[in-house]
């Protein structure tokens, strides 16, 4: 099941480019021209999906385009289909500027074919220069190896190109237009919670809704949500989600009938805080036309702290729910809502769930556990990938519980899927693998469950996190790394330290000696918020990629040099990838700001 965003889904538009001159050259080239542009529409839509599940749709131009009126249909093709995402595609010499995608709505690429014959890379060349003079950053795509003419083949290296501008051109445009919720405002002085409207409105085109929590109380005391639904909810959890242990002191402890209060509590929170990021027509049946609507969020979050939690139970569970691909309506879309409202953090999510499709971990960045510190305080020594250290990632709230490391990929190691590929048996298995303690009582004097695991099975994550710094503006950090497994008494003693009745994954960077990542202790040092954003897989490359369409630079990153790619005229603002990522994004400043 999708969730409901208002707006249609952007589409991937396709533009073979041709040499104009009838009578030999065009004709020559046409089938070879289309024929590229449909092997990469077939490309793209047997391999993307939208994180709600549909496939993804490419529009090719009408004819190849050998000269201006043809690229004005085509533009004018693109605009009546809703195309934001722009490929241009040549085997041959084309005229420059006159046939290139001059919208500067669009994000463009464009691919020129590696072969000697007819220069496709000349015309990609030439239509860079042009892009770079009229300041339109365009992807430049080039295969490694010269091909033959007929050859129609697209190589690994192009493929894995076309693939990561689409992906991070679609997570663009998605963006665009929808809403972060702010339910509730400033959680105990978190700067990411005070939402920045600039910075959503400038750089991600997103409107800002801000709703105070105590319309979720009215909804809960005006019984505003479906309530067959709440009843079939309030079932489920009972029966999938187990009450863990209560580590609170006897004198905080609360009665049966308290908890069972707790209980409806929370579920109800769930569903409010659902139909008020997406709305939901069974309100419009009960009466509630406006509260039907919803606020068309693409991410949410949930101050919680400290006003809701010191009164009523807190938004743990909600949060975790909320964010998994799976509750009583079965296996669907997870939802991206950042605990404490921390909406830098929440938007890091929305841009791994834009990327992979996967639900996100949220988590505090806790502790840096050195192998010396683990061998002090549990006698054992740090194996296998945790070896050099590692980072307790641990957070009441928002993690959701896809990261039990439950699932598997087709290779049977532990994974997060997208939520089609979940099965029923998998997503029993990280119900079963998590606990739902009583909150504890000192933070939380309102109660409520907190979910507690641990992140049980070696997966390749990438952490990642937004910072807005004054004079810089946002900035992305990003670390590749791994979940790692600890022995269960590492892992308790570990744990015992902090708060137990929390979700605990351990994480282990990947290091390379260098500035940031000199080790696990540097990366640590060099987070720049007490957050952090977590992703199934390896995504730093299609991270970097989306950040620079967004004009934001990346400070921070462990992925190879050779896998960064940017718009190529970056590479007009000096030699060092950093210093060019800086120069480019102040250059051009955010995609809706004003310029
Ligand atoms: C209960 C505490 O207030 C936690 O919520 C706190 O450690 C944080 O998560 C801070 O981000
Ligand atoms: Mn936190």
């Amino acid at each position: 099941m999708a969730n409901r965003l208002i707006g249609r889904l952007p589409k991937v538009g396709i533009r073979p480019v041709i040499d104009g001159r009838e009578r030999g050259v065009r004709e020559s080239l046409e089938s070879q021209c289309m024929e590229m542009a449909k092997n990469a529409a077939k490309l793209i839509e047997e391999n993307l999906r939208f994180p709600s599940g549909e496939k993804v749709e490419c529009v090719i131009a009408d004819t190849n385009i050998g000269g201006v009126a043809e690229a004005a249909l085509c533009a004018d093709k693109f605009e009546r289909e809703g195309v934001t995402v722009s490929l241009t595609v040549t085997p041959a010499w084309c005229y420059g500027t006159e046939v290139m995608d001059a919208d500067p709505n669009t994000v463009k690429a464009i691919w020129g074919f590696n072969g000697t014959e007819r220069p496709g890379a000349v015309y990609l060349a030439a239509a860079l220069a042009g892009y770079a003079q009229k300041g339109l950053p365009a992807f430049s795509i080039y295969g490694r190896e010269v091909q033959d003419t007929g050859d129609t083949e697209i190589h690994d290296d192009v493929k894995e190109k076309i693939l990561r501008f689409v992906k991070a051109g679609l997570a663009v445009a998605q963006m665009k237009g929808k809403s972060y919720l702010s339910l509730g405002y400033s959680s105990m002085g978190i700067v990411g919670s005070m939402v920045d409207q600039n910075f959503f409105h400038d750089y991600l085109g997103m409107r800002t809704e801000f709703v105070d929590q105590t319309e979720v109380t009215r909804r809960i005391e005006e019984e505003i949500y479906d309530k067959e639904e709440y009843e079939k909810a309030l079932q489920w959890t009972y029966e999938n989600c187990k009450e863990g242990k209560d580590y609170n002191i006897e004198a905080l402890k609360g009665d049966k009938k308290r908890k069972e209060w707790e209980w409806e509590i929370v579920v109800k929170m769930t569903l409010i805080i659902r139909d008020l990021m997406i709305g939901n027509p069974k309100l419009k049946e009960m009466g509630h036309g406006e509260e039907a609507f919803g606020r068309n969020a693409i991410a949410a979050g949930f101050q919680g702290q400290r006003q809701w939690t010191d009164h009523m139970p807190n938004g743990d569970f909600p949060e975790a729910i909320l964010n998994s691909s799976f509750d009583w309506n079965g296996i669907r879309q997870a939802f991206m809502v950042a605990t404490e409202n921390d909406s830098l953090n929440g938007v890091s999510m929305l841009f791994g769930h834009l990327l992979t499709n996967t639900a996100q971990i949220f988590s505090d960045v806790r502790t840096y556990w050195s192998p010396e510190s683990v061998k002090r305080v549990t006698g054992k020594e740090l194996t296998g990938k945790a070896k050099d250290g590692i980072i307790h990632l641990i957070n009441s709230g928002s993690t959701t519980l896809d990261a039990t490391a439950q699932q598997r990929n087709e290779a049977g190691a532990p994974a997060m899927k997208p939520f089609w590929e979940i099965t029923e048996q998998e997503a029993k298995k990280c119900l079963d693998a998590t606990l739902w303690p009583q909150a504890v009582k000192e933070y939380f004097r309102g109660g409520g469950y907190s979910s507690q695991f641990k992140t049980d099975g070696e997966m390749p994550v990438t952490m990642c996190r937004i910072n807005l710094v004054k004079g810089v503006g946002p900035v992305l950090q990003i670390a590749e790394g791994w979940t790692v497994v600890l022995d269960d008494d590492v892992h308790k003693t570990l744990d015992d330290r902090t708060n137990p009745t929390w979700p605990t994954t351990w994480f282990a960077p990947i290091t390379t000696g260098k500035g940031a990542f000199k080790d696990v202790y540097t990366v640590m040092a060099n987070w720049g918020a007490n957050h952090g954003a977590i992703s199934y897989g390896h995504i730093g490359a299609d991270l970097i990629s989306l950040a620079s369409m967004l004009r934001i630079p990346v400070n921070m990153h462990n992925v190879a040099e050779s896998d960064v790619f940017r718009p190529a005229l970056w590479s007009s603002f000096g030699t060092d990838k950093e210093g060019q990522d800086y120069r480019a994004c102040q250059a051009y400043g955010p995609l809706y700001g004003i310029k």
